[in-house]
């Protein structure tokens, strides 16, 4: 396999990143973003290059104080099992870290790429009930999804809530 770098997503990424989104939003694996939302949150994103090419990505969203979620996490599927899905998250960690972040959620299918990773399984009440109904007013899909609130819950069918404390 060729080399590859992990760097901060660019405006100009953003429209690959969209293209890579697509199918695993058609098999509902991910969450679907409009281009609108996607460059609203480049800040957030990391991305995966080889050879002037996007192969990967994920972002670090930031939920409350102590918390964040990893998402839109995705490789391509030509340079699966490579170690770059690892790489992506280790990068959104050491993001969360210099954030002040201390807990990393993810909602996925992947259990067994997330467990390697130090991610557990979680309940449905990991922030307290004040901080739980602050959250309800994001406005924000993928923290209704962290809420598991009824009108998400069909997105989320066959998900794992996960969550990893930081050092
Ligand atoms: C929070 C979210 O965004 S959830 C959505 C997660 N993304 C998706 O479901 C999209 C589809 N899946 C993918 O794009 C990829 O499978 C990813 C991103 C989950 C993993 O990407 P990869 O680059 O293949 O992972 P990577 O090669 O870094 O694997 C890391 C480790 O997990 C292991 N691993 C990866 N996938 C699997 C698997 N399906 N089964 C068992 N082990 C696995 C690897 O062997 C590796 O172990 P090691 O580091 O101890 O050697």
């Amino acid at each position: 396999m060729s080399e590859y770098s992990i760097r901060p997503a660019r405006t100009a990424d953003i429209s690959g990143i969209h293209a890579l989104l697509e199918p695993l939003v058609e098999r509902r694996i991910l969450l679907g973003k409009d281009l609108a939302v996607l460059y609203g949150a480049v800040q957030e994103f990391v991305v995966a290059e080889a050879d002037g090419e996007l192969i990967g990505c994920g972002a670090l969203h930031v939920m409350w104080e102590d918390l964040g979620e990893v998402r839109t996490l995705l490789v391509r599927e030509d340079h699966l099992h490579h170690g770059i899905g690892r790489a992506l998250v280790e990068e959104l960690e050491r993001r969360a870290e210099d954030l002040g972040l201390t807990r990393l959620f993810c909602l996925t299918f992947e259990t067994v790429f997330f467990t390697r990773l130090g991610f557990t399984p979680i309940g449905e009440h990991v922030v307290a009930p004040d901080v739980y109904s602050q959250l309800l007013r994001s406005g924000d899909a993928g923290v209704e999804e962290f809420l598991d609130l009824a009108h998400v819950k069909p997105n989320t069918l066959g998900n794992t809530r996960m969550l990893k404390h930081l050092n």
